[in-house]
């Protein structure tokens, strides 16, 4: 059964290529923006600095590193971003539950404050494109089995498409957080993503948040795209 989510929010995913150009997107994206997503894309140029001036500028920030090593690399890394304004991080569940937990210890030590969030199966894949890769399963069933492993390792939530909410919220329960993307408003293109849903069925089926980039990117007016989803989610 799926538990509608009064408060989901919007998370954006600031994939674009340089920093002048994610400074004059959030110009564009109006005031009800809290939270935004960095990804590899600007970390990788800019580093912990520009992490810092978006929250400077205000905003939440959810730093996207899918981290997937070793253990004691992983939880290196956490450690290496000690006294980072961030509010939720991203690793990689496939790294399992070594990995996690000490990723987990790692960045309690660092940050109580600072939700670890388990990628379960990139929204970009489907039954197909995981049989490539040597997994005959359906996504929705591994899903499930990383999304119990990410709660068990001690992780504050995780990352799947929207269409696995129902399953993963009836597994875990209310609590955990779980961020969807793999969002798309009626009609706009799926891009790269393979499990998408609409704004209003993520909240409708759970979602705590959603991550939506291209859709809001793209668009003529950011701050109505941005509206528009907002108005979805209430
Ligand atoms: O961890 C993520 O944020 C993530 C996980 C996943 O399974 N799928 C996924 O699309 N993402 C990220 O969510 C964002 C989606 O962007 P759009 O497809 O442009 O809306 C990108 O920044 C992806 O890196």
């Amino acid at each position: 059964m799926s538990q509608p989510r009064e408060d989901c929010k919007l998370i954006l995913a600031l994939d674009v290529p340089t920093r002048e150009e994610a400074f004059a997107m959030l110009e564009r994206c109006g005031s009800e923006l809290r939270w935004v997503k960095v990804g590899l894309q600007l970390f990788v140029k800019y580093g912990p600095d520009f992490v810092k001036e978006i929250a400077d500028k205000g905003y939440a920030v959810f730093l996207d590193l899918k981290l997937h090593d070793i253990p004691n690399t992983v939880a290196s890394a956490v450690r290496s971003l000690k006294g980072l304004p961030i509010g939720m991080l991203t690793l990689h569940s496939m790294g399992g539950q070594e990995m996690m937990t000490r990723a987990a210890e790692a960045a309690a030590e660092i940050n109580p404050e600072l939700t670890l969030l388990g990628v379960t199966v990139l929204t970009s894949m489907n039954r197909t494109n995981l049989a490539t890769i040597g997994f005959d399963d359906d996504p929705e069933a591994m899903v499930l089995r990383l999304a119990r492993l990410t709660a068990e390792s001690g992780l504050g939530g995780l990352v799947c498409s929207p269409l696995e909410l129902p399953l993963v919220r009836k597994e875990l329960g209310p609590k955990l957080a779980i961020i969807t993307p793999g969002v798309r408003p009626e009609g706009a293109s799926a891009d790269d993503q393979k499990r998408t849903l609409t704004p209003a069925g993520a909240r409708e089926k759970g979602s705590s948040f959603i991550v939506v980039g291209r859709p809001i990117l793209k668009a003529e007016d950011p701050s109505q795209a941005i509206r528009r989803i907002l108005a979805e989610l209430r």
